[in-house]
């Protein structure tokens, strides 16, 4: 049962104060990273790159992430009116109706991945219709069920670098893959952080995230192995020469930074939020500045 602050549905709200939840609605922020991995993935890509085909990808890419995290914030808008975190969301303070929300989940896609498929081509387009389904059908309700859930959700988490590549190629091949992999994998430490401080308020909202069910210690060994996991894997441009020494150099930097701090959540005792909130935030200046190093040190 979603409560309506009685002021919220009294007064009138400005077209900007309706527009600003609107776009609120697709995560903004978490959505600029996708798009820079979405970026990333075209500039590294061999092949014949164009502007105009940037602008379509870049643009029909940010309108299906809209979307999929609009279509998020419809099915847990329930959830979300549970925790702290997410319960100020247009949808949960009231201050936007369901609808809206559904109308602009469902409505874009049927313009972006025509576009899509048109300017870009029809991998790229299938690629994005396959993390649309994967994040709202297969990971959202999962969420409520099991721990796994974050496994199923790395998948369109690690899309978005693929597409880049493939609006160039169009075909799945090893470069693909390799940034795949790397987003699949610095997703793993990035969530299990998130899962440890904010334990108490996912446990309100009933969501069976990993620290929830495994507890603190597992989630933090955990936590420690995927950052390490992500040294290797991040490597593997090199060899596949996606990328140069200074990037290599780069990699080696950040990931030995990360999994560093990694370990020591190891000697950390109980819930240790501080701990996990700080290696949240290393998650994501590692992967902003990997991106930076592949700017400069891409092929
Ligand atoms: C399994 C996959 C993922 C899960 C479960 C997840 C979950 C979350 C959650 C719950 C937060 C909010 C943390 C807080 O408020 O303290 C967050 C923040 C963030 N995430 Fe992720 N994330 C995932 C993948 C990604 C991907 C693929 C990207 C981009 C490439 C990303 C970028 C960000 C950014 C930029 C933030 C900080 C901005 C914000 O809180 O709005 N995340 N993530
Ligand atoms: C092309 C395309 C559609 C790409 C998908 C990009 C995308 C939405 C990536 C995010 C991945 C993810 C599991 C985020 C957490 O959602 P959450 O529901 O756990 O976060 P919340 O609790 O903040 O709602």
């Amino acid at each position: 049962m979603i409560q309506v602050p009685i002021a919220e549905v009294l007064q009138p709200r400005s077209p900007l104060a309706v527009a600003r939840d609107v776009v609120a609605l697709g995560k903004p922020r978490l959505a600029s990273l996708v798009l820079c991995t979405t970026a990333g993935g075209y500039w590294l890509a061999p092949g014949h790159r164009d502007a105009r085909t940037a602008a379509a990808l870049l643009a029909g890419t940010a309108l299906v992430v809209g979307a999929a995290n609009a279509l998020n914030e419809f099915l847990e808008r329930d959830v979300d009116a549970l925790m702290r975190r997410t319960r100020d969301r247009p949808l949960p303070a009231g201050r936007l109706d369901p609808s809206v929300a559904l109308a602009v989940g469902l409505g874009l896609p049927c313009l972006a991945l025509p576009a899509l498929a048109l300017l870009t081509n029809g991998v790229t387009a299938s690629l994005a219709a396959l993390a649309l389904f994967s994040y709202v059908v297969l990971y959202t309700p999962m969420k409520q069920r099991s721990s796994l859930a974050l496994f199923v959700g790395a998948v369109p988490g690690a899309i978005p670098p693929l597409m880049g590549w493939t609006a160039v190629t169009g075909r799945l091949d090893a470069g693909g893959l390799a940034l795949f992999a790397l987003l699949f994998c610095w997703q793993l430490p990035h969530f299990l952080a998130i899962s440890m401080y904010l334990k108490e308020d996912y446990a309100r909202g009933g969501l069976r995230v990993f620290a929830v069910v495994h507890g603190d210690r597992a989630t933090r060994t955990w936590a420690a192995a995927t950052s390490l996991l992500l040294i290797p894997v991040s490597l593997l441009l090199l060899p596949l020469e996606l990328a140069g020494p200074l990037y290599g150099l780069a990699a080696a930097l950040l990931g030995g930074g990360l999994a560093g701090y990694g370990l020591t959540g190891l000697w950390q005792r109980g819930a240790a939020n501080r701990w996990a909130r700080n290696f949240f935030l290393l998650t994501l200046a590692y992967l902003t500045l990997l991106f930076a190093a592949l700017l400069v040190s891409g092929r």
